[in-house]
């Protein structure tokens, strides 16, 4: 394994997050470029939301490189190979405490002619200045999450691909992510100047692999057919462009096909196929395009590239023609960048063509046009209404809502504190609006506004719509929180009921199966270490946490060695934490394997200096897969968190006979969400450690239920009462069950697909299925130049037939060997697909790489959490436990 702090450096440096923003540029800001770019800025239509989706070293950071310098942001093209670009840290910036990791970038294209002229050499087309949001979307496996966080704010992505290497396997599973958010993309093909660049070939695997129709916009372009790449085939504009060798990529030739030199007589011929090839396909889509084919009397060559372009962006932005426009480069040669940041304006959507976004209102699923145009409200406003009988009364004007944001990104500044990134989705967060985080449920304001730009952050008034900012000092949202602003909302409890509950694409947060220990050097530096934990989980919540009440010692929880190898360089090198991480081990599970009898209890004990009472029934049962939901009234909750579940039920009288029926009322500092939260967080505290083993319980059902006559006590019962009584009867059931009828151990099991070539593959087979204990699902052939593929989300799509793909053919590369079937041993490669236990599966890379001669890969996401029997439980308790 590599020292912690290399790899931290790697995953740093390697996107372009990482910029140097001074404190001179951050504060002189020039109101005239200010003014020109926010005039850009703020039109929607004008806006593109992108990121770049590709596997670790594909290009992603060359070309963003290349992308800030052609738009005029940077005056200098950095190298990542000696470590030159804008995002690798200086140690002069670092020493001024003045870098901040930067989760997106705003830069414009075309560039804005006020900004340099310089510039306008570059132009690849007559586009009008657009403004662009390039988010970060990291590369590697333990930060899934990351990506699914990022993805959700994307209207467009970038797919870079090594046209070496092909698809490869984080692409697949990236792609299919992007795809579960139905985000429209764009391929580059990049690296064609390297040996054994296969164009062709990767085309055809974006139709084998990511099961996605290629629409080839652009051919490479050899010299002479089999020299050195030196530009593209333009097959939208029938032109070719061609770059100086050696040059910044600036100073390019734009060639009409018919105006090439005959040595490229080839080159012209397949420039015009891959027009008819391109026409054909969108024809099979778009009527506008058959029509325009018709109206240009069947000549593929005479329909004009604007017709084109808007056929390919219909496509593009309509999911259900499944097609994906190919384009060609080699940004490290500073060829193919301007065309593709062309392609960016032309065909991927505005925010205001993307999907609609999904929420959660109160339980309620929907999306931001429902719930603007009141609909949502009325859905829901059936059971709110009869509820108002028992609450205050509720009323929700989303006409009073003044802006609905995500924050993306959490990122700390060692100068200016936390920086929170958002995306605005309906209406404009101004400077000095009161936001509400829906996810914490507190109110703060928003001191400042700024705009992200290469070299310099801008301050700006409003957050419009479709943009996104970031507001420096905010105390307490978190990634992932959503944040609103709502004219005449109570500045405690936020906006009025449900709009207080409104989530923006809520995700599910992955398990955390790896942890270690945190410990600090003293008792004076635990406060210290607290803060930087608390920074660390505001930026990524994926991190958690948590205090063992055994050993009183803070434990770190991750979803991976990597994801907790980093967060450990960030707590001790960057925040300069002074603690001592101890080693990094496998979290398990316990789980019940009976019910417990519903027992009563009751809570009646001073907190803070005020005296807390409450009641409440309980019962926990083991959940089984089949489990549904139960259905609820108005007064119910159920919600499925970390492998449990918590359902509450507020009831009305049960006994009539015995009793009055409950009026309603509830004490002034209580309403039903704030009690279905306080008894929710104190199962959900219950549930984080259990009982015969020291790990979070699993497939649990907690089930509350609280009678507001008996179990209330006027203003004794506070929501930290409540939470309490909800913690320690939860905790006394899960006791009682666990002390009669035992628990079980559950471990992780993981969906793993190993790919190798042919002559190794007996070998892993036999580690995985003897030593590892692993089940072999599927051996596949996987092609020739393909890594691991990620079957279990490309199920849904259907297959292409690559018979009908046009690809151009590649000169070199090992495909001509695949196209000939004469594929070698030693490069055909297999896919093993297996279910292996995650313990089993630490450090496995190294192994299979020694078991293949460093050729074997490997890709792997969490099953899920199974019980542990026989010899196995009795080996794992003896490591557990240390005896
Ligand atoms: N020959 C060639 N090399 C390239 C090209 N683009 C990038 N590279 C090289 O490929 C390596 C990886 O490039 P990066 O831009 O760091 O790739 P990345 O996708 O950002 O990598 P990660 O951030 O680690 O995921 C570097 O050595 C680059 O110089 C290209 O067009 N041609």
């Amino acid at each position: 394994m590599r020292p912690v702090s290399v790899l931290a450096r790697s995953y740093r440096s390697a996107p372009f997050w990482n910029l140097s923003v001074t404190s001179r540029t951050f504060a002189s800001t020039s109101p005239k470029r200010a003014k020109t770019a926010n005039d850009v800025a703020t039109e929607i239509s004008k806006t593109r939301n992108i990121g770049i989706i590709a596997h670790i070293d594909a290009g992603k950071t060359t070309t963003t490189e290349r992308m800030l310098y052609y738009s005029g942001h940077t005056r200098r093209i950095g190298n990542v190979d000696d470590g030159s670009t804008v995002t690798d840290f200086l140690p002069t910036e670092r020493a001024r405490g003045v870098t901040i990791q930067s989760a997106a970038i705003s830069f414009h294209w075309p560039p804005i002619p006020s900004e340099t002229q310089e510039v306008q050499s570059t132009k690849t087309s007559d586009l009008v200045p657009h403004n662009i949001n390039l988010i970060d979307t990291p590369g590697h496996a333990d930060f899934t999450f990351e990506v699914l966080r990022s993805l959700r704010i994307l209207d467009g992505a970038v797919c870079i691909l090594d046209g070496v290497a092909g698809v490869e396997a984080q692409t697949e599973k990236v792609w299919y992510q992007a795809a579960k958010y139905n985000i429209p993309k764009i391929v580059y093909i990049n690296k064609l100047d390297r040996d054994g660049a296969a164009f062709g070939e990767t085309v055809k695997q974006i139709a084998s692999r990511l099961h996605t129709w290629p629409a080839v916009c652009q051919v490479p372009w050899w010299e002479g057919g089999k020299g050195q790449f030196i530009g593209v085939g333009d097959a939208i504009g029938l032109r070719a462009i061609r770059w100086a060798v050696g040059g910044d990529g600036k100073s390019l030739e734009v060639i009409p096909i018919d105006k090439l030199p005959h040595t490229e007589a080839a080159f012209e011929e397949e420039i015009k196929k891959a027009r008819r090839a391109l026409v054909e396909l969108l024809s099979e889509n778009d009527e506008l395009m058959v029509e325009k084919y018709l109206e240009a009397e069947e000549d593929h060559l005479a329909i004009r590239s604007e017709d084109v372009i808007a056929s390919l962006r219909r496509s593009v932005l309509n999911p259900q023609s499944n097609i994906v426009p190919i384009f060609a480069g080699a940004s490290f040669r500073n060829m193919g960048v301007q065309p593709l940041l062309d392609a960016v304006v032309q065909l991927l959507p505005s925010p205001s063509e993307a999907p609609d976004p999904e929420l959660n209102l109160g339980g309620v699923e929907g999306t931001i046009s429902s719930l603007i145009s009141g609909k949502m409200l009325s859905a829901t406003g059936s059971s709110q209404l009869k509820a108002a009988k028992f609450r205050k009364p509720i009323t929700a004007p989303v006409q009073n809502l003044e802006a609905c944001a995500l924050a993306f990104k959490v990122v700390h500044d060692s100068r200016r504190g936390a920086l929170v990134y958002v995306r605005v989705y309906s209406g404009s967060i101004r400077r000095q609006s009161v936001l509400f985080n829906t996810n914490l449920q507190v109110s703060e304001r928003a001191p400042q506004l700024l705009k992200m730009y290469a070299s310099e952050s801008v301050q700006i008034d409003a957050i419009p719509a479709g943009q996104v900012a970031v507001i420096p000092g905010l105390k307490h949202a978190r990634t992932g929180d959503t944040l609103i602003s709502y004219a005449g909302g109570n500045s405690r409890s936020g906006p009025p009921a449900p709009l207080n509950t409104l989530q923006l694409r809520p995700i599910e947060v992955p398990p955390a199966v790896f942890f270690s220990s945190v410990e600090p050097h003293s008792l004076g530096e635990e406060k210290n270490v607290r803060t930087s934990l608390d920074i660390l989980t505001r930026e990524d919540p994926s991190l958690q946490v948590t205090e063992d009440e055994e050993s009183g010692q803070t434990l770190l929880s991750g979803m991976g060695e990597f994801h907790l190898e980093i967060a450990t360089d960030r707590l001790v090198n960057d925040m300069k934490a002074k603690a001592s991480m101890g080693k990094i081990e496998i979290a398990y599970r316990e789980s019940i394997l009976q019910s417990s009898q519903p027992d009563i209890y009751a809570f009646d004990k001073e907190q803070g200096g005020k005296q807390g009472r409450a009641s409440c029934l309980v019962t926990v049962e083991p959940l089984s897969e089949e489990f549904a939901p139960p259905k609820l009234d108005e007064f119910g909750y159920s919600a499925y968190e970390d492998g449990n579940r918590v359902t509450i039920n507020i009831s009305s009288p049960a006994d009539p006979g015995d009793l009055e029926p409950w009026d309603g009322e509830l004490p002034s500092q209580l309403s039903i969400p704030f009690i279905h939260s306080a008894l929710k967080n104190g199962a959900l505290t219950a549930l984080s450690r259990g009982i015969n083993y020291p790990f979070q319980l699993h497939n649990t059902h907690v089930f509350l239920s609280l009678d507001p006559r008996k179990h209330i006590f006027g203003g004794e019962t506070t929501p930290a009462a409540l939470s309490s009584a909800a913690r320690l009867a939860t905790k006394t059931a899960l006791k009682a069950t666990a002390l009669e009828h035992g628990s079980a151990l559950m471990e992780l099991v993981m969906n793993v697909t190993v790919s190798v070539d042919e002559a190794s593959l007996g070998a892993v087979v036999n580690d995985i299925s003897s030593t590892r204990g692993g089940h072999i699902m599927s051996l596949d052939d996987a092609g020739v130049t393909s890594g691991p593929t990620v079957n279990a989300t490309s199920n849904d799509l259907p297959r292409i037939d690559i018979s009908k793909v046009y690809a151009p053919p590649d000169p070199f590369g090992p495909s001509q060997s695949q196209q000939q079937g004469i594929a070698s041993d030693s490069i055909r490669q297999r896919n093993i697909t297996a279910r292996v236990p995650l313990k089993e599966m630490v450090g496995y890379l190294k192994h299979l790489r020694s078991l293949t001669g460093g050729r074997g890969t490997f890709v792997m996401s969490p099953d899920k959490f199974e019980r542990v029997v026989g010899q196995r439980e009795k080996v794992l308790l003896k490591e557990i436990r240390g005896f």
